[in-house]
């Protein structure tokens, strides 16, 4: 491969001659230079930034700055809308890469909000139905190697000062010293949102389930957190990397607005055919105790509620995938997957997705799965507008990453919050089915919350 800079110059060239604007994207391998333990510190002071850690530390992306935002406000056709920006895009662009790495080259990061249809609350006015972008600088960190891609819009009229101004913006990524620090300023106030109010909802839905056509509905609830000063996401990415290693670990920064969390839950991953997805539901709470633990995950395993709200999930899902597969794969029984503060009932089904399904599909295929919102799936999300009296944002919603090559990794995005200067708002729900009981299932909420409390650095409940 050639070097940047005759490649930026035959990026100009193509762009007069075509008179037109083109991405420009360059991917090289590095060693990098400093441990894993400055990463969270990479998004020190970057407006738009993105972080991305699965569980097995497989694929970190760490991506600065924002040159090419693609935003829907689209309601049905957001998923299609996003897809056919994207290809258009890519069909110009001039891309340079050797590695045959997922996660590398040009790469949109971002997220869909749960429900478009809902009403907007002014907390997520910063992000539309869809919102993603193409970052300035990106580091792809895998367990064997390290990858830095640039990207740059290149116009008809730019030149080579362009590619010094990239150079620069390559140091912020690479010449990271300092660690970030753990430090969360005082909480001035942490109050539940209307929990009497949750519970009747809970109620009201459960009886419902019990005398109609619904077998399940998920209901969450939300958290307001007030500091003295800002919440710096740096501080907040590096306690949940601490706290959370059993999950994927996000940090989405847009506008000023950050979607952070620590969700245990995959929508979907495609590397080539082979697509991925988890059915995380059915939940119990965890022991100190390891004896205990394990008959606490036993009682899970064989209880009759939980083993229902997970089939709900499973069916829904394989369904999904046999139409847009010709090969599945889904274990009989469910295991558990446990992270530090609850346990779940886990199946991971596999697939070979026929050609050209993208990852786009099967997002919209499978949002939102009967893990966030029920059985049957409309009726589930109209009950859902209409008890929950809450936009949920992007909380639930699927938020990932796919690259040029249509390789991507979607989860969903539970056990998170919103930080928005000195403010923080955290969700949590739960799967509502017939023989639910409103106090178990608030409590169960309780247990969603922590691991954002304790990120967060706020007192958790017992
Ligand atoms: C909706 C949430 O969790 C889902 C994922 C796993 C288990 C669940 C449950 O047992 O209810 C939920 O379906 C949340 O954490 O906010």
């Amino acid at each position: 491969m050639k070097p940047i800079d005759e490649q930026f110059e035959l990026s100009i060239k193509n762009a007069k001659e075509n008179n037109k604007e083109i991405l420009f994207s360059y991917t090289e391998q590095i060693a990098l230079p400093y441990p894993h333990q400055l990463y969270s510190s990479v998004i020190r002071n970057s407006e738009d930034h993105f972080y991305w850690k699965d569980p097995q530390n497989e694929t970190i992306i760490i991506g600065l700055g924002n040159v090419l935002p693609i935003i829907s406000e689209l309601i049905d056709e957001r998923f299609r809308n996003v897809e056919e920006k994207w290809e258009n895009i890519l069909e110009n662009a001039s891309i340079y890469n050797s590695a045959d790495q997922p996660g590398t080259g040009p790469l949109l990061f971002g997220g869909f909000t749960f429900d478009p249809y809902n009403r907007k609350e002014y907390e997520w006015g910063a992000f539309s139905n869809a919102t993603f972008y193409v970052p300035e600088i990106m580091l792809t960190i895998t367990e064997k190697n390290s990858f830095l891609t640039v990207n740059s819009i290149v116009k008809p009229e730019s030149d080579v000062s362009q590619l010094m101004y990239l150079e620069n913006q390559k140091k912020k990524i690479l010449n990271i010293q300092e660690f970030s620090n753990n430090f969360i300023s005082e909480v001035m106030k942490k109050e539940e949102i209307n929990p009497e109010e949750w519970k009747e909802s809970v109620a009201r839905v459960i009886s419902l389930l019990k005398d109609g056509h619904l077998d399940k509905v998920v209901l969450a609830r939300k958290m307001r957190v007030e500091y003295q000063q800002d919440i710096l996401p740096e501080n907040i990415l590096n306690h949940l990397l601490d706290q959370q290693q059993t999950s994927f670990v996000f940090s989405f920064g847009f506008q000023n607005h950050c979607f952070a969390g620590a969700s245990p839950e995959r929508l979907v991953k495609k590397t080539g055919e082979n697509i991925l997805s988890t059915c995380l539901a059915g939940s119990m709470k965890r022991s100190n105790d390891e004896k205990h633990d394990e008959t606490l995950g036993k009682m899970l395993l064989e209880d009759k509620k939980n083993r229902h709200e997970h089939q709900l999930v499973v069916s829904m899902i394989a369904d999904v995938f046999r139409k847009h597969c010709w090969e599945v794969n889904i274990p009989d029984e469910p295991t558990l997957m446990k992270t530090p503060d609850i346990q779940h009932l886990y199946t991971p089904v596999k697939g070979k997705v026929k050609e050209n399904t993208s990852i786009l599909q099967l997002v919209e295929s499978l949002h939102p799965t009967p893990a966030l919102g029920g059985t049957p799936k409309q009726d589930a999300m109209r009950v859902i507008r209409d008890v929950e009296n809450m936009d949920r944002g992007l909380y639930a919603g699927p938020i990932g990453w796919m690259d040029y090559r249509g390789n991507g990794e979607f989860i969903v995005g539970i056990r998170s919050g919103l930080l928005k200067g000195n403010e923080a708002f955290i969700y949590a729900g739960c799967g509502i089915v017939a023989d639910s009981n409103p106090e178990d299932e608030y409590l169960e909420t309780k247990i969603k919350f922590r691991p954002m409390l304790r990120a967060l650095g706020g007192k958790e409940d017992e």
